[in-house]
């Protein structure tokens, strides 16, 4: 645990005077504010000597999850937005970055601001992975956390809303409620409207009062709905934004909801941030089997050979709950399943899955390779597409609702709660490949899963002991991203004995058997590459516009021809329009009839 520690040394200004020249009246361009390690270089010695001694929580920590140094900034947007920064880097940074006595003394603080404190999203997952963090010795020495919203609260009722929702997940050690009420005690409220420069005028002194002359970076964490985005980016750039440090600032989905207006909204909030200031989350990429795809494709010698239409004949992303949109609905019915899961969540699983090899780990190479793999795809058909909604549904003594039972839900709404797609990557890999998604909604299970279905093998010796159905003995990795995270491949296999008889087994990694502790929350990861200026988990404006060129005309069309939903039960397996559009391109969903359905 000793060198967890210390995103501020790697995180910081070089020193005052050069961040106060260059950034005056906005967010601090933190390209601006950084000495750059070159990509693919090697890092200092002292680097790795620091590194291997050890050196505890005051010192930083020298590698981040990609096996990068922290902060490794971004040239993306950052410094070709800011010349000045461009200048800086070029002539003070001589391409290295430099650790800082303050920091190097712990002298420096991080001030988190959670907005829309009072939320869902905020009780639910932010403030609980800020303390799992804090739990387990992830957060700097200094830090506090300050929630800000309309709805008026002291620090103790903040403290005690909070304290609700926090759990000792991982490990639960004797110390647990000490931690806890230690962790308490750095939460702080502020309660103010989301477009009154004034109200973060207070917010800025609060946070100013408790950083104490620090050094002091500052996140803000967007947890609002999407409408007061801009707003509250305009007041806190404007009035609260450090100093002395970065300044960054969380976004939370939905980036729009069409080409056009996630076009607006990131121009919008680059009028007051650099690119490299804004973390778009997806918290699909802080989760762990996500995150571990890279890995397991690009350093196994066993996959990389297979991963290409040579071998791979189908790929599935799907992901399915058993609960509808109950208390969302609102905010649901403007958004739909393809808006709310496929363009995001499925869609950069499928980047990840499909993308070159990046040149290095560098958040910049990786997202790189995944912009390029999402220019490379067709947009969406209608052809290509199902739409499901959930209607009521009666099981023994219990009753399910529709989709529309929700009183803040349109009567008659056209909204999708289920989708299927196909979708093809025009590129030499992945040519005639079907990448075939699937989202809902109130469905049998919760599961969300990648499944790759292989060729048949030629010339199968074996091919009589199979019966018929070929499909059925094909090989099939599967990614079970959740619940009960695992890895396994369906292979065919002898059954012991005289004779020659087959069946399929899986070779199986299941996560719990093999790492007996508790997974990370998704949020727990991105938080703290947030905190570290880790980008590669976020997405990048230009991911982001091709992610909406191929869904936004789908959307339109969908939209303008009013196309009615295919309804089907609450807690079913969705539309039988998705087995229909499967088959159309050869494909059986691998969920569904058989062994692990
Ligand atoms: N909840 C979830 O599971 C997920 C949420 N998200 C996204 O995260 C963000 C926050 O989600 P969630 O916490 O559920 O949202 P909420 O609807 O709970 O809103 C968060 C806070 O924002 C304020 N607020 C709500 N509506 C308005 C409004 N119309 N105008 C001004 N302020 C408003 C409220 O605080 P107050 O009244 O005190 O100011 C509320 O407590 C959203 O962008 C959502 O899409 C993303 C993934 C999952
Ligand atoms: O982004 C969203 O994700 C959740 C599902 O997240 P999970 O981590 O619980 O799988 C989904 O319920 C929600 O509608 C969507 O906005």
């Amino acid at each position: 645990m000793a060198t967890q520690f210390g995103s501020c040394s790697f995180t910081s200004p070089p020193s005052s005077s050069s961040s106060t020249f260059l950034v005056p009246s906005s967010f601090k361009n933190e390209t601006t504010l950084f000495r750059e390690f070159p990509r693919n270089k090697h890092f200092p010695s002292w680097v790795s000597q620091i590194g291997s001694r050890n050196l505890g929580r005051n010192h930083f920590r020298l590698k981040s999850s990609n096996g990068h140094p922290l902060n490794a900034v971004s040239s993306h947007d950052g410094l070709a937005a800011n010349p000045l920064a461009k200048d800086f880097a070029e002539s003070e940074g001589k391409g290295e970055l430099f650790p800082f006595s303050e920091q190097a003394n712990g002298d420096c603080t991080i001030s988190i601001t959670v907005v829309g404190a009072s939320g869902d999203l905020a009780k639910k997952k932010i403030f609980p992975a800020l303390f799992a963090l804090y739990y387990e010795d992830f957060l700097p020495k200094n830090f506090i956390v300050f929630g800000y919203a309309r709805t008026k609260m002291s620090d103790d009722e903040l403290r005690s809303m909070v304290s609700k929702t926090l759990t000792c997940r991982i490990d639960k050690r004797e110390n647990c409620e000490d931690k806890m009420d230690e962790f308490l005690k750095r939460c702080f409220y502020h309660s103010g409207q989301y477009n009154s420069e004034e109200d973060f005028v207070e917010l800025d002194n609060k946070l100013k009062e408790k950083e104490a002359g620090k050094v002091a970076h500052r996140l803000f964490y967007l947890s609002i709905p999407p409408n007061i985005f801009v707003d509250v980016v305009r007041c806190a750039s404007l009035k609260a934004s450090s100093e002395s440090g970065w300044t960054r600032v969380i976004v939370e989905k939905p980036f729009g909801r069409d080409s056009e207006s996630s076009g607006e909204l990131t121009r919008s909030l680059k009028q007051y941030l650099a690119e490299d200031q804004i973390f778009r989350i997806d918290h699909y990429l802080g989760k762990e089997l996500v995150e571990n795809l890279s890995v397991l494709r690009f350093s196994n010698l066993v996959f990389e050979p297979l991963w290409s239409r040579n071998y791979i004949r189908n790929v599935q992303l799907i992901f399915s709950e058993d609960f509808g949109t109950e208390g969302r609905g609102g905010y649901f019915d403007n958004y739909g399943i393809i808006r709310d899961i496929m363009q995001n969540h499925l869609l950069q699983i499928l980047a990840l899955f499909a993308m070159e090899t990046p040149v290095s780990l560098d958040a910049e190479d990786v997202r790189n390779e995944k912009v390029k793999v999402l220019k490379s795809m067709r947009p969406l058909q209608l052809e290509d597409v199902v739409v499901g909604q959930y209607k009521g549904h009666s099981k023994g003594s219990k009753s399910y609702p529709a989709y529309t039972d929700d009183p803040t839900v349109p009567n008659g709404s056209l909204t999708p709660t289920f989708a299927a797609a196909a979708l093809f990557i025009d590129n030499a890999r992945w040519d005639g490949v079907p990448f075939l998604m699937k989202a809902g909604k109130a469905l049998h299970t919760r599961r969300a899963e990648i499944r790759v279905q292989f060729r048949h093998v030629p010339g199968n010796l074996y091919k009589r002991n199979f019966g018929t159905d070929l499909d059925k003995a094909t090989n099939e990795l599967v990614l079970r991203v959740q619940p009960d995270e695992a890895i396994y491949l369906k292979i065919n296999n002898k059954v012991p004995g005289l004779g020659m008889r087959l069946d399929r087994s899986d070779l199986n990694l299941l996560y719990r058997a093999r790492y007996p502790r508790e997974i990370p929350d998704a949020y727990e990861r991105l938080l703290l590459d947030a905190i570290e200026g880790e980008r590669r988990l976020f997405i990048r404006s230009d991911e982001l516009d091709a992610a909406w060129s191929l869904f936004t005309p789908l959307l339109k069309e969908l939209e303008e021809k009013k196309i009615a939903p295919e309804l089907y039960p609450y807690g079913s397996r969705g539309p039988i329009g998705a087995h229909y559009l499967a088959a159309k391109h050869n494909v059986r969903w691998g969920d569904l009839g058989g062994d692990d359905s």
